[in-house]
C-alpha cells in the first residue's frame, strides 16, 4: 500500500517474483469508470473505491482458497480500506511504502504511460491515513533501490 507512484507495482512484482508468490495489481481491478474519473483529474470517493476494494479481497480469498500465495498492490489509503482488504485475516500482512512528497513526485513526473496524474498526488496524501502499529504494518522506506526495498520486506514478513 501507499499512495499513487510510491512503487506498489514495481516493488510489489519484484517481491512476489522474490517469494516466488502470484503478483496481482490493484490497478487491474478498476472498473473503466474509475480510470477514466482519474486520466480526467478527479480523485475517487469512498463510493468508487468500496466495489473496487472488495473485487480485490475476493481476489484474494479465491487465490489462498485454492492454496496459492500473493503479493496484492492496493493503495489502500484509508484504515477502513484495509480493514475490508484484511477482513480479519490473520495471514495477510500490510506493508507501507513510505516516501516524501517530494520523491514520489520526482517519480511520478518521469513515469511514461500511466492515466494517473501528477496532479492528484495532493489529494493521495490528504487521503493516506499511515497505518499504525496495531495494523501489524511493516513499513519501509522507499529511498532506496528496488532490490534494498524487497530485500527489507523480505526479511520483515514471517516465515
Ligand atoms: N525504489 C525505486 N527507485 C527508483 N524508481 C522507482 C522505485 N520504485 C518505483 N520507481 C519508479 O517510480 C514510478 C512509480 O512506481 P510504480 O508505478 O511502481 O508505483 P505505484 O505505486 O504502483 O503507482 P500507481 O498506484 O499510480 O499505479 C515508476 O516509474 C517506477 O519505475
Ligand atoms: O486513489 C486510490 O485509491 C488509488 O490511487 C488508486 O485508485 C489508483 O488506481 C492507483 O493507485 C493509481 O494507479
Amino acid at each position: 500500500m501507499g499512495v499513487s507512484s510510491s512503487g506498489k507495482s514495481s516493488i510489489g512484482k519484484a517481491l512476489a517474483d522474490r517469494l516466488g508468490w502470484r503478483f496481482a495489481d490493484g490497478d487491474d481491478f478498476h472498473p473503466p469508470a474509475n480510470v477514466e474519473k482519474q486520466r480526467a483529474g478527479q480523485p475517487l470517493t469512498d463510493e468508487d473505491r468500496w466495489p473496487w476494494l472488495q473485487s480485490i479481497a475476493d481476489e484474494i480469498d479465491r487465490v489462498t482458497a485454492e492454496g496459492g500465495k500473493l503479493v496484492v498492490a492496493c493503495s489502500a489509503l484509508k484504515r477502513v480500506y484495509r480493514e475490508l482488504l484484511v477482513h480479519g485475516r490473520h495471514d495477510i500482512r500490510i506493508v507501507y511504502l513510505d516516501g516524501s512528497k517530494e520523491l514520489i513526485a520526482m517519480r511520478m513526473a518521469a513515469r511514461k504511460n500511466h492515466f494517473m496524474p501528477s496532479s492528484l498526488l495532493d489529494s493521495q496524501f490528504k487521503t493516506l491515513e499511515v497505518p499504525g502499529t496495531d495494523e501489524r504494518v511493516i513499513a519501509v522506506s522507499i529511498d532506496d533501490d528496488i532490490v534494498g526495498i524487497v530485500d527489507a520486506i523480505a526479511k520483515q514478513l514471517p516465515t
